[in-house]
């Protein structure tokens, strides 16, 4: 589903890479969080999945893509396969709940029935069936961003990309909302979370990716957050006045598993810079592994199909089994209407494509009009049994 092979990411006048030879396998149906400090690289990752940015070094596939190699002319229907979630929403503020959501099925060609079927069913899966007409400034913090997740979802992403989508929320809608990323998960949609919620880390005992200043320090299944992860800002030192930019007792609440990380860090490359003590305050967590990390590989991950009778084991887009970019059609016309043209920008910006290429319609999808569970996947599955495909889709396609 996802794979990273020694990804290296230096970003332009910075002095260390945000990411620093990187390597990760993620397979279908898995729920992955992604944790460490402030400023470790996680954000990057998922700007890197998402094709928003490039690596350095190192390779990159995605659902069945080498991302270095696919073209820009492409990258809208390699997209159409993810669902992204931010910890700002995003939203478009001069559009309805259902508008915002629609929008997404408009860009794609989704013809207008099909619209009007699947927003009210996805509407209802997140809880807001009552609230369609509403405009984002009317909903709460936590019903906007069920908003931005029922847009992510309502073309049936094989993978759904979070990043911090509690960050903004307080923990009773964070509840709510990880409840909602789990059912999703248990759909069969792949999702990988960026965070900093330790509790729900703790408590979903999901595989965790543990990022120390652009390095992987921790790999594990059914694991927590660790202490690790509550690192302070990697780089903080404020450069006016030498300090780090943190407040709080530093040295002093300096863990073993601090040091240990930044050990690592430094036997395996050069020092990342800034890196400095922590702010951690000490509440009970679970112990952080110690050693070196422990990387889950494909051979250790349990077999979906085996182990699960409500689960899909296939993504929740079939297509996505066999995304061969070569059999994409053309794109057709241009938009002509500057309003829409003005929507498709935003709708670059929330995947935060920042060129201006030519705002295009992407063509409609054959076979659109199937029923809503089947679309999202949410009902068992026995078909998945009967006939398994255990293809994780990393890898290039031929
Ligand atoms: N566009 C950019 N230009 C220069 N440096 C960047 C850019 N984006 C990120 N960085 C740097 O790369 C490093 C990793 O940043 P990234 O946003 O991936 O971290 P993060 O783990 O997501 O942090 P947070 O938890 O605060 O969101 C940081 O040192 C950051 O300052």
């Amino acid at each position: 589903m996802i794979r990273f092979t020694n990804v290296t990411k230096k970003y332009a006048g910075t002095s260390r890479p945000a990411l620093n030879g990187v390597d990760f396998e993620i397979l279908r149906g898995e729920f992955v969080f992604l944790v460490g400090a402030s400023g470790s690289g996680k954000s990057s990752c998922l700007r890197l999945m998402i094709k928003e940015d490039r690596p350095n070094i190192g390779s990159i596939h995605v659902l069945g893509q080498d991302l270095g190699t696919i073209s820009s002319r492409k990258v809208p229907f390699f997209r159409r396969n993810l669902g992204v979630v931010f910890q700002d929403f995003r939203l478009l503020p001069n559009k309805t709940v259902f508008d915002n959501v629609a929008f997404t099925l408009q860009v794609i060609g989704k013809s207008r029935g099909f619209i009007q079927e699947a927003v009210p069913d996805v509407l209802k899966m997140v809880g807001l069936a009552g609230k369609a007409a509403r405009y984002p400034h009317e909903l709460s913090g936590g019903e906007q961003q069920r908003v931005a997740i029922a847009r992510a979802i309502v073309n049936k992403p094989a993978l759904l990309l979070a990043d911090e989508p509690t960050g903004n929320l307080d923990p009773a809608t964070s509840a709510g909302i990880m409840a909602l990323l789990e059912r999703i998960n248990a759909s069969g949609t792949t999702i990988v979370m960026a965070t900093h919620a330790a509790d729900f880390v703790d408590r979903m005992q999901k595989r965790v990716i543990e990022l120390v200043a652009g390095q992987i320090v921790r790999d594990e299944r059914e694991a927590g957050y660790g202490q690790t992860a509550a690192l302070p800002v990697v780089g903080g030192l404020n450069p006016v006045t030498g300090q780090t930019t943190l407040s709080g007792p530093t040295s002093a609440a300096i863990s073993a598993a601090a040091a240990a990380a930044r050990a690592q860090a430094a036997a395996s490359s050069e020092m990342p810079d800034g890196l400095v003590g922590a702010t951690y305050s000490g509440v009970a967590k679970p112990p952080v592994r110690q050693g070196p990390p422990r990387v889950v590989t494909a051979a250790e991950q349990p077999s979906i199909i085996e182990t699960t009778d409500l689960v899909a084991p296939k993504p929740v887009f079939d297509e996505t089994d066999e995304i061969t970019m070569d059999a994409v059609p053309e794109l057709p016309d241009v938009f002509a209407d500057a309003d829409d043209a003005d929507d498709l920008g935003s709708l670059d910006q929330l995947f935060g494509m920042n060129d201006s290429k030519p705002i295009q319609r992407l063509p409609a999808e054959p076979n659109a009009d199937v029923p809503i569970t089947e679309r999202l996947r949410i009902q068992a599955q026995t078909r998945a049994k009967e006939n398994p495909d255990t293809d994780q889709n990393v890898g290039p396609v031929s």
